[in-house]
């Protein structure tokens, strides 16, 4: 069982209570830097979050372990430092990066560090710092040494005064949380990056992201994962947001397929560098509901917090008409399939733990 995952029983409530350090975390330095060279050497920082193990494991398939290198802050599982190249690299020290990007030779960054929507209000200097500054780093590094960069931006990019049903690639985007604010600035200076320097700058806006091997980092969207741990475990789960508010969802197999598709993609396809990617939107009560059909027993009760208003003000479904028609993007989960996925994923985990658990107690 991959280590992760036990973090993710804490839930959303994990970036809550774990504040973010700049302390240096221990790392195992890269001991190949041999590079095929038909293969890019990618470099993904803010790794240890959700998305970032998931898309290296899915990178070294394809171009071999040694040309995907993990970075963050935080200190790695065993595992990770098993399974392939991982460095300590903090996107607000640009000294270091540049001193990475030369002696690994990197030839494409997949920026994930950030401050998600939740933790972001909770400490808004920080996000400023990391998703801001850290972003001018990575954008420099980029242009300075010709990297094709990928930078992720969110359905939270757009506001209140977006239309919501569905909101199009080109719209209004007045986004009401510091997160928002940096992900717009991160898609316009990323496009300015492309236009005024040749920059290749790719952006993906992802929905609320859904996985049962890693734990989500303090978002708006964190429910749609802990209701299935709950599920699973008290058979009761509170959810912060009220039944009926809708928002975009992608399971985390789609979204890391867009993010390979959107990179590999010739430049001649894409007709803009920031798209909207979407597969699904439901309601706290529609995703209860469905996975009710799975685990009977399962209870749901509602106690709003502050994450409502901003869930308020993001789209309630995604239009990704140009993705689809520019480089043929196509979801392949719908809540049907995302809650078989998730359920069938996390039966057998719960009940190994059961199982050496009660082979603890037996032998005390
Ligand atoms: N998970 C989701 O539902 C969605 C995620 N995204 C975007 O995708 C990216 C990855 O998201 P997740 O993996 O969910 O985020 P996460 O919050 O799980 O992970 C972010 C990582 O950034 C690292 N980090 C923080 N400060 C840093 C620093 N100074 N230097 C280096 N690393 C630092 C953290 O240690 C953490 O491991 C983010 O940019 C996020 O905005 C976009 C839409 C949806
Ligand atoms: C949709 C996102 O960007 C993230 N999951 C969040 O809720 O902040």
């Amino acid at each position: 069982m991959r280590s992760l995952f036990l973090r993710s029983l804490a839930g959303p409530q994990r970036a809550f209570a774990q504040p973010y350090t700049f302390q240096k975390a221990s790392f195992q330095t890269v001991s190949s830097v041999h590079s095929s060279d038909e293969h890019p050497r990618v470099l993904i920082t803010g790794g240890l979050g959700q998305l970032g193990t998931g898309l290296a494991r899915q990178l070294r398939t394809t171009f071999g372990t040694d040309n995907v290198i993990l970075s963050d802050i935080i200190r790695p599982d065993r595992d990770i430092l098993n399974n392939g190249p991982f460095i300590f690299a903090d996107i607000l020290d640009f000294k270091n990066l540049q001193e990475i990007v030369v002696s690994h030779r990197i030839d494409w960054l997949v920026h994930f560090s950030a401050l998600l929507s939740a933790v972001g209000e909770n400490n808004v200097p920080l996000a400023i710092r990391v998703n801001i500054e850290g972003l001018h780093n990575v954008m420099e590094l980029a242009k300075q040494y010709h990297l094709k960069l990928f930078v992720p931006s969110t359905i939270g990019a757009f506001g209140p005064e977006s239309p919501r049903n569905p909101t199009p690639n080109l719209t209004i985007q007045r986004p009401k949380t510091i997160y928002g604010v940096s992900k717009v600035h991160a898609e316009l200076l990323g496009e300015y990056y492309q236009k005024r320097f040749g920059l290749d700058f790719r952006s993906l806006r992802f929905p609320g992201i859904i996985s049962y091997d890693s734990n989500p980092g303090g978002g708006t969207t964190d429910y749609a994962v802990q209701i299935f741990h709950d599920a699973l475990t008290s058979g009761k789960h509170t959810c912060y947001l009220n039944p009926d508010t809708r928002l975009p969802m992608m399971y985390i197999d789609d979204c890391l397929r867009s993010l390979t598709e959107i990179m590999m993609a010739p430049k001649e396809k894409l007709s803009i560098r920031t798209y909207n990617v979407a597969a699904m939107s439901f309601t706290p009560n529609e995703l209860f509901a469905a996975v009710k059909k799975r685990v009977p027993h399962l209870e749901i009760e509602y106690k709003v917090d502050g994450r409502q208003k901003i869930a308020d003000s993001w789209p309630q479904v995604f239009d990704d008409s140009q993705a689809r028609g520019d480089w043929g993007w196509e979801h392949k989960f719908g809540i049907q399939e995302l809650v078989d996925t998730m359920i069938d994923a996390l039966i057998p985990i719960y009940e190994n733990q059961r199982v050496a658990s009660e082979a603890k107690i037996n032998h005390q």
